[in-house]
């Protein structure tokens, strides 16, 4: 896209898998990485501008210097934050991730006043709400990435189980990104046929377990954080819908305010991703079963906000 100006605060693994993605794909004119590891951002910057070279992107690669470099762009995405380790959840990331948060937004809110915020940082539902209350923007303009992630990784476990439908998979996880997210296998398909017709219900179950897991089961292997191939791929389709004003629908956490019951509370929902953000949340019918587990899932969501109001706003 010309003239296309993405931000990305936080390159680890993350923000720097999510600008090689975006590089390679030439999916915009510009971007610019900031960290506080100056080095490691220079490094990175220089890396990945060459990859894009060496790919005849177009896309321009370069380190913030000072926080004037976040001026006019058109997405920021915040992967600046802790990851968890072995032993932890993602909600013991809280606190830190929230103070990090707080002064990432407030710059964003300086310099780039009129970008659409994608937040990653987890606890993802909590830190979706903590730049919100920081930064006092429209809720159309600050999205939480984490559906798509958790959907591609059910995709991922249908098909293990199956052994075929490779690339024709569609799975839908809803709720907050944490151990009661809430899969939906009533709205999952191979090539348009619910996977209800095809797989028995032990093996649904257990593939709802995996995809509620999916993030921990990597954290366990890789031992020193957490997953970043997929998390950045995902968060490159979203980057995509809003620059090319492609109103694609993905899962994506945003505050709800009165759909599916709840009030100022931040949960994953299917909503319309183009140029102006959020461009219209869809509200499913979901089963009596499903409205239980949502509730469960909105509820953990809370008590994160409720120790973010207490301690932050
Ligand atoms: N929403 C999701 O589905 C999802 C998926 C994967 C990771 N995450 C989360 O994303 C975050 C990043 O994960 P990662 O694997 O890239 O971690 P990482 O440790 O590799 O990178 C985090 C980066 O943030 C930087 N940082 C810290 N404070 C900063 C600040 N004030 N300004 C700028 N940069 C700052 C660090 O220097 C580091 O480079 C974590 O909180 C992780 O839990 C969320
Ligand atoms: O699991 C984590 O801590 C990182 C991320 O939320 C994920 O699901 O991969």
């Amino acid at each position: 896209m010309i003239n296309k100006k993405v931000t990305i605060i936080g390159a680890g693994n993350v923000g720097s898998t999510l600008a090689y993605t975006l590089a390679s794909k030439a999916i915009c004119s510009t971007i610019i990485l900031k960290d506080i590891r100056e080095n490691i951002v220079e490094a990175m910057s220089l890396d990945i501008s060459q990859s894009a070279n060496a790919a005849k992107s177009h896309t321009i690669v370069k380190a913030a210097k000072t926080s004037k470099d976040l001026e006019g762009s058109d997405i920021v995405v915040i992967t600046a934050g802790v990851p968890r380790k072995p032993g932890m959840s993602r909600n013991d990331l809280l606190l830190t991730n929230a103070k990090i948060m707080e002064s990432v937004i407030l710059e964003v809110k300086e310099n780039s006043p009129d970008a659409i915020v994608i937040v990653v940082s987890n606890p993802l539902d909590a830190m979706v709400y903590s730049a919100l209350k920081s930064s006092g923007f429209k809720k159309e303009k600050v999205i939480g990435m984490a559906g798509v992630l958790d959907s591609a990784r059910m995709s991922h476990f249908i098909l293990d189980k199956l052994g075929y439908g490779a690339g024709q998979i569609e799975a839908l996880v809803m709720g907050g990104h944490g151990d009661d997210m809430v899969p939906l296998p009533n709205h999952s398909t191979v090539a348009g046929i619910c996977i209800d017709n095809i797989l028995i219900k032990k093996d649904i179950d257990d593939i709802v377990t995996k995809t509620r897991n999916g993030g921990l089961q990597i954290v366990k292997l890789l031992e020193t954080g957490s997953a970043y191939y997929a998390p950045a791929h995902a968060t490159s389709l979203m980057v995509e819908s809003i620059l090319n004003n492609e109103k694609k629908i993905y899962p994506c956490s945003v505050l709800l305010e009165g759909e599916y019951g709840y009030e100022n509370i931040v949960g994953g929902v299917p909503v319309m991703l183009g140029s102006n953000g959020i461009e219209k949340i869809i509200e499913l019918d979901l089963t009596d079963e499903q409205k239980v587990l949502f509730e469960k899932s909105i509820n953990s969501v809370k008590e994160l906000t409720e120790v973010l109001e207490n301690n932050f706003f």
